[in-house]
């Protein structure tokens, strides 16, 4: 592995929050990635965590077209979810895998901007890339950013963000190389089968008839966005076989190249 590896932007779905052993596979292959020189930034989600804990405060989640409707007296408990508890179980994970892990949020070191998305999915934010300086910082330490998707606004609104859309404006920030790995091996078809590639058509197609809906629509379309931006495409695979890892950092491609 070359020291001239783009920056692999890495996001992971909430679900292997709840596997104490793909946590420790994972930070065990990324502790390897980087001993061999690859930087590397972690982005999460914690969907699940999320759910879990709106449900024992009383709370109803809706979710509208994969995006969580964030209403004001829910963002207490999904920031507890996401920036706290999620955030500190991977970075948990990493310390034990030996790497010297740096927990934060969208919030921190102005890295990026942040707004409400629509008012109609109440504290959702949208984001966009700012200022890289706070992150190539820890980068050039030797240290792992884990990046919760919380933001704040100019206003001081506290913004629940969805965290493919988190890891996309850190890809673009750095250029970096994104990866989307999820509880599924990849994009499915109907059938179930693994789709190797897909282009922007094929995606509208199967977005049409309903094949790719609801958390993987905006993951496709995050991964879809970021492939254009940078003219290469972009992997989602899944977190459940690490080792993927590798073969990508070394060019291969794994689970559902998304073409740009
Ligand atoms: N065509 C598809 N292929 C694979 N997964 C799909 C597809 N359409 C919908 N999904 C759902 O999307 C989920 C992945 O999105 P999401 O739950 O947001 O994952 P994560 O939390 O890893 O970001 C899968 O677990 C599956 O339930
Ligand atoms: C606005 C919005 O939908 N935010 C997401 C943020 C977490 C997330 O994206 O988690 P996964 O990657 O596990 O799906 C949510 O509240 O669930």
């Amino acid at each position: 592995m070359s020291q001239s590896n783009p920056v692999i932007v890495l996001k992971v779905g909430g679900a292997l929050l709840q596997s104490e052993s793909g946590m420790a596979e994972l930070m065990g292959v990324v502790a390897n990635m980087m001993s061999d020189g690859q930087k590397v930034i972690f982005v999460h989600g914690g969907g699940c965590l999320v759910d879990e804990q709106l449900t024992a405060n009383g709370k109803e989640t809706i979710k509208l077209d994969g995006l969580r409707v964030t209403p004001s007296d829910q963002i207490p408990i999904v920031v507890g979810a996401l920036a706290g508890t999620s955030n500190k179980l991977l970075q948990a994970a990493a310390i034990k895998a030996g790497i010297v892990a740096v927990g934060m949020s969208l919030a921190d070191g102005n890295t990026v901007d942040a707004v409400v998305k629509n008012e109609n999915l109440g504290l959702v934010g949208e984001v966009t890339p700012k200022d890289a300086s706070y992150l190539t910082y820890l980068l050039s330490q030797g240290w792992l950013p884990i990046c919760s998707s919380i933001a704040v606004s100019a206003q001081g609104d506290m913004l629940n963000v969805n965290a493919d859309q988190a890891a996309t404006a850190l890809a673009k920030l750095v250029a970096g190389q994104l990866v989307l790995l999820s509880d599924v091996p990849g994009v499915l078809d109907g059938n179930g089968e693994l789709i190797d590639q897909l282009n922007q058509q094929q995606i509208s197609d199967l977005v049409q008839q309903g094949v790719i809906e609801k958390g993987m629509k905006v993951k496709v379309e995050a991964a879809l966005e970021v492939a254009q931006w940078m003219g290469k495409p972009v992997q989602v695979a899944s977190w459940k076989q690490p080792q993927q890892l590798i073969a990508l950092s070394n060019g291969q491609s794994v689970g559902t190249q998304i073409q740009p």
